[in-house]
Order: structure tokens, then sequence, then C-alpha cells
């Protein structure tokens, strides 16, 4: 495989599900294509170099090959690993352990996941390689609900199958080699937030829109959501950080305090998230009133499980005496963003005021995207001119806008002929 080249893989917004889906509950999710991580994999000066670099977290770690060797090397490890390669439904209690220790530097810092789920993916998938580096950008917010780990699973689960060589195709990604992007960046995901559902990692890989399910003996299940239609609603990124990890765990708390009373709260919402996917399946001016109940349901729900925020209520509150539309928390909650899917007789100055007031008073951005398309893709060196890849190598090592990456880089839009 010759270097460099890039992948890349958008965002999410779950719409119905997100915690329920966690309980093997169905979840309805689509890609948000516009908003994508990209990674560059590129030749290191040092040919005994693993080097990892994250300037959006900043963050950045070079490894010596000869690091992992106390990993890689004895015929006990190579059986662990073996086991770890094959056995993708669970972490390898061996590999965790490994890399603990050899990260035990980082264990502190808030790095910590994104270079262990780097080294996990990189030491099952891709351990002969060396002399290299991984650089990624985003123009997704990170810790927003919308999927940013995911897509970094994603795109690291594709570039590594690429350079072990279990992915060569060069006109058009397989469903076989999506199948493996798909259960490998699961493992990343793994890595970064414990026990996924897997459906932001699904739509990252696939695109367009989901109705998703973990069946109970850990396989998934999926629909497309034909012809996705294009619901008119805004984005609403309150900024407020939080960590999905902490979220979903303080969700399992409450399950196993109250099992009685939670557990129903996740069956309807599975309940609900099938019916969401039935009416977006067939959206008319007749059902088009009971889309915008469920999502306020949905958001109750979510509430009763503890994962709002005031400053996502702010958000409901403010659509809801506006009376603009039906608003729901997206992604893990905890802050991150709030999606509100619009009334369809809306007033626009209303829908003015709203936008206004978020972005002015609260400080809250807001996004206007499509929903749905281009799931992962990649860009194999020989389909990037020497001139495109000047410019692709300042986007990886200067501080440029999401603009820039998206003028140059955005699958579906940009010249440049990606593989998806
Ligand atoms: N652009 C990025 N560069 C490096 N790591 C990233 C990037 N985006 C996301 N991550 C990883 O994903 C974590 C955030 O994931 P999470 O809490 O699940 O939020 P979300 O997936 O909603 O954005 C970060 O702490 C980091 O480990
Ligand atoms: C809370 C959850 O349903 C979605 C998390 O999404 P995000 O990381 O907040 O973008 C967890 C999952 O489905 O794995
Ligand atoms: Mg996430």
């Amino acid at each position: 495989m010759s270097l460099p080249f890039i992948t890349s893989a958008p965002g999410k917004v779950i719409i119905f599900g997100e915690h329920s889906a966690v309980y093997n509950e169905p979840a309805v999710a689509a890609s948000v294509s516009s908003l994508r991580t990209y990674l560059l994999v590129s030749q290191h000066e040092d040919p005994e170099a693993v080097e990892l670099d994250f300037p959006d977290i900043q963050f950045k770690h070079k490894w010596s090959h000869s690091e992992f060797g106390c990993i890689l090397k004895g015929e006990t490890n190579s059986r662990a690993l073996e086991m770890a390669r094959t056995n993708t439904r669970e972490l390898s209690q061996f590999l965790v352990e490994s890399l603990e220790s050899l990260h035990s530097d980082l264990k502190k810092s808030l790095f910590y996941h994104a270079a262990f789920s780097f080294s996990y993916l990189y030491i099952c998938l891709c351990p002969q390689v060396k002399g290299v580096r991984f650089s990624i950008r985003s123009t997704l917010p990170i810790g927003a609900g919308l999927g940013s780990s995911a897509s970094v699973s994603v795109a690291l689960a594709l570039a590594m199958n690429r350079l072990s060589g279990a992915i060569t195709s060069d006109r058009e990604l397989s469903i076989e080699d999506k199948k493996l992007v798909e259960e490998w960046s699961f493992v990343g995901e793994k890595c970064i937030l414990g026990t996924p559902s897997g459906i932001d990692n699904a739509v990252a890989t696939h695109g367009n829109a989901v109705l998703f399910k973990r069946e109970m003996d850990g396989t998934t299940n999926f629909e497309f959501v034909d012809d996705f239609p294009q619901i008119p609603m805004l984005l609403t990124y309150t900024k407020i950080p939080r960590s999905t990890k902490t979220l979903v765990s303080n969700v399992r708390e409450l399950v196993s305090k109250h099992p009685n009373i939670v557990k129903p709260i996740l069956v309807a919402m599975g309940q609900l998230a099938t019916r969401g996917a039935e009416i977006l399946d067939s959206l008319s001016d007749e059902n088009y009133h009971e889309l915008l109940e469920l999502v306020r349901v949905n958001h109750g729900l979510l509430v009763g499980l503890g994962v709002s925020h005031p400053g996502l209520e702010a958000v409901r509150s403010l659509s809801d005496s506006l009376e603009i539309g039906s608003t729901k928390l997206t992604g893990a909650g905890g802050g991150g963003c709030a999606l509100t899917i619009l009334k369809k007789d809306a007033k626009q100055s209303a829908v003015k005021q709203f936008k206004d007031t978020l972005e002015n008073e609260h400080g809250y951005a807001l996004y206007q995207t499509q929903l749905g398309g281009i799931g992962c893709s990649i860009l194999p060196r020989e389909a990037i001119s020497d001139q495109d890849l000047k410019k692709i190598r300042i986007l990886f090592t200067e501080d440029f806008d999401s603009k820039h990456l998206d003028q140059v880089l955005l699958p579906g839009e940009c010249t440049l002929p990606w593989i998806t």
C-alpha cells in the first residue's frame, strides 16, 4: 500500500433511541455526511516510528516500534493476540493489561482512551507496519453527541485494514470491506467508551439512515431507511462538554438500582424508535405531527434517565415557548447537542428568534445540515495528484478552520475521487 493515503468517516445524529440502544433496543440514526473526520496516513522520517498526531485535541505521541515488542513477541502472547483478533465481541484482557502498562505514563491524561483505542487497533490489525504517522483532523465538534469518537474509530479501522492488505478495493468498498470496518470500529468505540451499542460506528461506516438493533448474541441488524426524508431541523451545539463514557455508565448504575422502573423506559424508547422509523419511511402531512410527538416523548424519557442538562433544557423550553417544533437531546446528552424538528407551519420570524437567542444570549452554535449520505471512504495515493497532495499535507499540519478542510476534502463535494 503506497503512502500517503487518506480515509474519512462522517458523524451522525441519533433521531430516536440513544442510551436504550446500549440495551439492545432499536434506534434510528442518520449520518451527517458533511461533518467528517479525515485521517492522513503518511510515511515517517524515522523508519522505526509509529506516531499519532491528533491536533484537534492537542495530542501527539510517538512510539518506537520496539516498544510494542513486549506484546508482540513470544508464543503465549501470539496465542492471546490471535484470540483478540478473532473474538472481537469482547476486549482481550491480555491486550488491555499489556497496553495499560505500556501507556502507564499516559494513564492520568485525558488522552489515555485515544491512545489506548489507537494502539489496540494497531496491534490487532497492522502490527508489522512502522515508519508511519497517523494524523487526524475533524470538522465535527468533539464530545458533542455527533459521534466524533465513532468517526475516528471508523477512519482508523479502514486505514489499518488497508495497511494490512485486508481491504484492497480500488473502485468501490465492498459489503465485506464495510463489515470489516464496522466490526473493528466497534472495537475502537469499546476502547473509548466501554459498552457502546454500535449504532454510531455502524452509521459512520455505512452512511445513510438506519434502523439499528444489536441482538443479544452481539450481531448487528439494521435496515436502511430508504429515501430518508429531508426533515426541516436544526442542530444546536450547547458547547457544554461531557463524556459519553460517564453518561453511559451513569445510566447503567440507574438501571441496576431501579431495574423495574428504568427497564420499561428503555423498552418504551425502543418501541418509539420502531414507530419513528415507520413514520420516516412514509412521511406525510398526516403523520408529521406524530413524528413531532415522538421526539417530545423521547426527550422526556431521556430526562427520566438523568442525561439532560439545564443547557439542553433551555433549548427545549425555547422551542416550546416559540412553538416552532419539538426538541430532544441527541447523542449521550449531559450537554453536547440538541435536535429540533421544525413544525411545517413554524413561523420564520419565530425560527429566527430561536436561533438569535441561542447564538447571542447563550453562546451556542447552530448547525444546519442535511442528514444521510456518504459513509466511510478512502483516497488512495494513486488518486491524489502531487499538487493536491501538497495542499492536503498543509491542512494536516497547520491550524486551518474546517471550511478549508471541506473545500479540499469533502467527499461528494470536492473534486478528489474518493472511493466509497
Ligand atoms: N478529532 C479528534 N481527534 C482525536 N480524538 C478524537 C477526535 N474526535 C473524537 N476523538 C475521541 O473521541 C472522544 C470523544 O468521544 P465521545 O465522548 O463519545 O463524544 P462524541 O462521540 O459525541 O463526540 C475524545 O475524547 C477523543 O478520545
Ligand atoms: C449514548 C449512546 O446511545 C450514543 C452516544 O453517542 P455520542 O458518543 O454522544 O455521539 C451510546 C451508544 O449508543 O453507544
Ligand atoms: Mg462517541
